[in-house]
C-alpha cells in the first residue's frame, strides 16, 4: 500500500503541491489529472524518491522514501518511473535496452522476457536497431518495456503514450494495463487524456490550484464530476439551469452536462443559436450560444450557422447529476 501524507513541495519557494494526502492499495490503478504545469510530475518525482521532501511523508508499505539526500542512486528499489524523457541509453540496441536490468545469470529466462516485453510493446522489428535511431514514439514504447522488465511493485507512469500514434495507442495500452492487472502492479499514471484513464484506472485523483479537488473511483466521478472543471477534463461540457430544461421545475440549480447528453429538439428546451459545427467522424461537435454563454451539444447532422435550435437533456441525467 501507498501512503502519501500531507506532502508540501515548493521549486525554489515557487510552491507546486499543497497538503496532498492519498493512499493507493496493493494492486490498484490511479490516475493523476490535472491542467499542464499543475504538479502531477512533481508528484510521481516525490512519490519515487528523485526530489527531496521538506513537509510530508510517503511510505510504500512500511517503508519510507527517503529522497534524494539519503540515497547514493535516488530513487526506490521497488518502484519504476517512467519520466517524460525516458532514460534510455541511446548508443545501445532496443533489445540492451529492455534487457539491461535483467539478470544474466539465466540467460534463457532473459531472452524469452525480453521477447515478451518487445511483443507486447510491439517493438520486435526493431530489436537490433541503435534506440538514438528511432522515433520519438518508438524510444517512448522502448522506455515502457524497460520500465516494466523487472516487475516493479509501483510503477510511475508519465504521460506513457504522448507520442505513440492512434493507430498503436489503443492495442499498447491494453496490452501495458491488462499485463500490469495480470501481475498485480500497482500504477500511477500522469495524463491528460480520458482514454487512457477511463477504461483502465481504478481511482482518479486531480489536482488543480496545487491541491487535491477530487479522489474518487473513475465511473463516479465521470457521472457526477460536480463542478466544470473536472468534467472538462473528459470532454466538452456545459452548466446548465434546471428550470429553463424543465420548465416545472422549482429550483434554480445548475448542472452539468456533456455533449453527447444533449438531444437536439425542433421545439422546446433550452433556445440555443449554432456558431460551428465540427465534423467528428460519428457525429458532429456543435458549439452554440445560449443566453450569452457557449454550450456544446452532439449532433447527427452538422446544423447550419446561425440556426436557433432547442437542447433537451433526459431525466435520468439530470436526477443523476441531481444526486451529486
Ligand atoms: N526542476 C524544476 N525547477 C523549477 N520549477 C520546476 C521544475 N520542474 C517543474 N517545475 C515547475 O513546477 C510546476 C509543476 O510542474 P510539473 O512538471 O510537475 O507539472 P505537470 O502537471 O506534470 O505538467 P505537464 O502536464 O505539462 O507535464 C510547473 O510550473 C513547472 O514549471
Amino acid at each position: 500500500m501507498l501512503r502519501v501524507e500531507n506532502l508540501t513541495f515548493a521549486y525554489n519557494k515557487t510552491p507546486v503541491l499543497e497538503d496532498i494526502s492519498f493512499g493507493l492499495e496493493a494492486g490498484k490503478h490511479l490516475a493523476v489529472m490535472g491542467e499542464s504545469g499543475g504538479g502531477k510530475s512533481t508528484l510521481l518525482r516525490l512519490i519515487y524518491g528523485l526530489l527531496h521532501l521538506e513537509e510530508g511523508s510517503v511510505h510504500w508499505g512500511e517503508k519510507k522514501v527517503l529522497g534524494p539526500r539519503f540515497q547514493l542512486v535516488p530513487g526506490e528499489e521497488n518502484m519504476k518511473y517512467l519520466s517524460q524523457e525516458f532514460d534510455l541509453m541511446p548508443f545501445t540496441t532496443v533489445k540492451e535496452n529492455v534487457s539491461q536490468f535483467l539478470s544474466v545469470f539465466y540467460p534463457e529466462e532473459l531472452e524469452k522476457r525480453t521477447s515478451e516485453l518487445l511483443a507486447m510493446t510491439e517493438m520486435e522489428a526493431f530489436a537490433d536497431t541503435k534506440v538514438k535511431t528511432l522515433s520519438v514514439g518508438q524510444k517512448q514504447r522502448v522506455a515502457l518495456a524497460r520500465a516494466i522488465a523487472q516487475k516493479p511493485e509501483l510503477l510511475l507512469l508519465d504521460e506513457p503514450f504522448s507520442h505513440i500514434d492512434n493507430f498503436q495507442k489503443n492495442t499498447l495500452r491494453r496490452n501495458l494495463f491488462d499485463y500490469l492487472r495480470q501481475e498485480g502492479i500497482t500504477c500511477i499514471t500522469a495524463t491528460h487524456d480520458a482514454m487512457d484513464v477511463l477504461p483502465y484506472a481504478d481511482r482518479i485523483l486531480v489536482i488543480r490550484d496545487r491541491k487535491i479537488i477530487a479522489d474518487r473511483p473513475v465511473q463516479e466521478l465521470y457521472d457526477q464530476p460536480r463542478s466544470l472543471y473536472v468534467a472538462s477534463l473528459f470532454g466538452e461540457a456545459s452548466l446548465v439551469p434546471i428550470d429553463i430544461l424543465k420548465s416545472y421545475a422549482d429550483t434554480k440549480r445548475r448542472i452539468i452536462v456533456y455533449a453527447h447528453e444533449f438531444k437536439v429538439s425542433p421545439n422546446s428546451g433550452i433556445p440555443t443559436v449554432v456558431e460551428r459545427s465540427y465534423p467528428m467522424g460519428s457525429h458532429y461537435l456543435v458549439k452554440g450560444w445560449s443566453e450569452g454563454e457557449s454550450i456544446y451539444f452532439h449532433s447527427p447532422e452538422a446544423i447550419e450557422q446561425g440556426k436557433r435550435v432547442y437542447l433537451n437533456v433526459s431525466l435520468g441525467t439530470i436526477n443523476k447529476r441531481l444526486r451529486q
